[in-house]
């Protein structure tokens, strides 16, 4: 079993590098299926187990695609088939995000359902109201969702009950090649939606008022590959921010926006942590105490909820009591269960968690939940007495690049352990990678794990005089 060791009480310092939003790559390489001609070209695609699968639904689906150094090509002139093949689908909610771009294009989409997951029931209930409201049928059946529409789907006004992330980016890449105009009413303002729309726009789609809750898309005749780069992940960015606090230190967090971050710098500076926005990104200096805060979870602009976890780590080690309180999820407290174990003092009250802090957080084997709840145990074990060792690390390599690595270059102790099971799969797939490519003579899908550059820097850079967002 693969395993993070941590042994805590090392203070952070130095520069860290934040790598790709992962829910931002992964809506824009879906989109890439709309392009009838062109090669899509995107940069700064981290190398994450949720990029191999949408790789794999995309390969499976007639795109023919290579990934070489965080940059990812893909042509999808002739797409081969209209059904997301299960193996995939079950792996990775997000990979539901081809159903737009393939009815869009061809008229018709065939997609396992997107189990559950552990943080919530995730229902797609607003997803196939809009597509049914821009004429398509759906039925579902022997675990399957399928769309379809007699010629092109018609433009519409649609109103979601929930600004959902996904449903808004599902719908407006059905839109782009839909006749007419359609409004999204109601919709997600998450910078992931502004980074997809802008990517649309450039492939020749007509999208206004990304990044607000109305939506407008004029269809158009067809669309083409072009070149893009993802913004930078503000979740990651965020959670080295709340490893630096908990340790005390002292670190540049090279990449992140602050303006992506306003929330989670606004808590952290009612905290007492120290954050200044620098020429290419946020550095964060934080004393040792620091003040518990009140945190709920909302829709972007409010505390996004890919926080909560890691957020929760910190208010156990600071001074007072804090009340967490979770609306985007209904079962996304499973952390507490672990940090109880490791002398945390949490209680959970339907969602809400009542934090009492000053914990003296003790290290303990514990085990990652959820893709967050990893990260967040990572940060806990950073400041814990003695040794952590973290196990379910497969959640966490769903969204983070090289955790460990970029940790260790900031002076943390820790280490993974991956057993010969976790890592043989790994040469196996790249080595069947390879042999197809050269089978084929045509580009298969071949990864090369990327090296991200780790920075330590011994001077951190100067701090501009005012944060952008102040
Ligand atoms: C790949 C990706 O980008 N994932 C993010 C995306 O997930 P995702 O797109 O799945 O999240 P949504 O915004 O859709 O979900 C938010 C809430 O709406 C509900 N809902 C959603 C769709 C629907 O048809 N019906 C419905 O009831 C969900 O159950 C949940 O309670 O946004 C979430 C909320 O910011 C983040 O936590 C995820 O990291
Ligand atoms: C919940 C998350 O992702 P997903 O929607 O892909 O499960 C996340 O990134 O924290």
């Amino acid at each position: 079993m693969s395993k993070i060791i941590v042994r805590g009480g090392k203070r952070l310092s130095g520069t860290v590098r934040v790598s790709g939003a992962k829910n931002a790559v992964l809506p824009i390489l879906a989109a890439t299926l709309l392009a009838k001609d062109g090669e899509s070209v995107i940069h700064d695609v981290p190398y994450l187990d949720d990029v191999m699968t949408i790789q794999h639904v995309l390969s499976a689906l007639g795109g023919k695609l290579t990934y070489d150094n965080g940059t990812m090509r893909i042509s999808a002139a002739q797409l081969a088939s209209f059904e997301a093949p299960y193996e995939w689908v079950r792996k990775m909610r997000a990979s539901f995000l081809v159903m737009g771009p393939l009815l869009a294009r061809l008229g018709r989409a065939r997609i396992s359902l997107p189990g559950g997951c552990a943080i919530g029931t995730r229902p797609i209930d607003q997803h196939l109201k809009g597509f049914e409201a821009m004429g398509a049928e759906i039925a579902l059946g022997q675990g399957f969702i399928e769309a379809r529409t007699d010629g092109k789907l018609r433009g519409a006004k649609i109103y979601l009950d929930f600004a959902s992330v996904g449903a808004t980016e599902n719908i407006m890449m059905a839109a782009v090649l839909a006749e007419g105009t359609t409004t999204i009413e109601n919709a997600a303002k998450e910078p992931e939606i502004v980074d997809l729309a802008n990517y649309l726009n450039a492939m020749g789609a007509i999208v206004r008022g990304a990044g607000t809750g109305i939506i407008r898309i004029e269809g158009v005749d067809s669309l083409s590959g072009v070149a893009h780069t993802v913004i930078p992940d503000r979740v990651e960015a965020g959670t080295y921010m709340i490893a630096a606090a908990m340790t005390g230190g002292d670190v540049h967090i090279e990449g992140a926006i602050g303006d992506h971050l306003a929330p989670v710098i606004s808590k952290l500076q009612e905290m007492g942590v120290a954050i200044a926005e620098t020429d290419t990104g946020i550095r964060v200096t934080a004393a040792k105490k620091l003040k518990s805060v009140d945190v709920k979870t909302l829709p972007y602009p409010g505390f996004p909820t890919d926080m909560q976890s890691q957020m929760m780590a910190l208010l156990m080690i600071s001074e007072g009591t804090s009340i967490v309180t979770e609306t985007v999820f209904e079962n996304r407290f499973m952390h507490v269960e672990e940090f109880h174990k490791m002398n945390a003092h949490i209680k959970v009250d339907g969602r809400t968690a009542i934090v009492s802090g000053s914990a003296k957080l003790t290290g303990a084997k514990v085990t990652a939940t959820d893709l967050r709840a990893g990260a967040a145990l990572v940060c806990a074990a950073l400041c814990a007495d003695g040794e952590s060792e973290i196990t379910g690390i497969h959640h966490v390599d769903r969204g983070y690049v090289d955790i460990t690595g970029k940790l260790a270059a900031l002076g943390a102790d820790i280490l993974r352990e991956d057993d010969a099971e976790a890592v043989q799969p790994l040469y196996v797939k790249v080595l069947e990678g390879v042999a197809a490519a050269l089978e084929e003579a045509e580009p298969a899908i071949v990864a090369v794990r990327p090296q991200e550059p780790v920075k330590r820097e011994k001077e951190l850079p100067r701090i501009k005089a005012q944060p952008t967002w102040a």
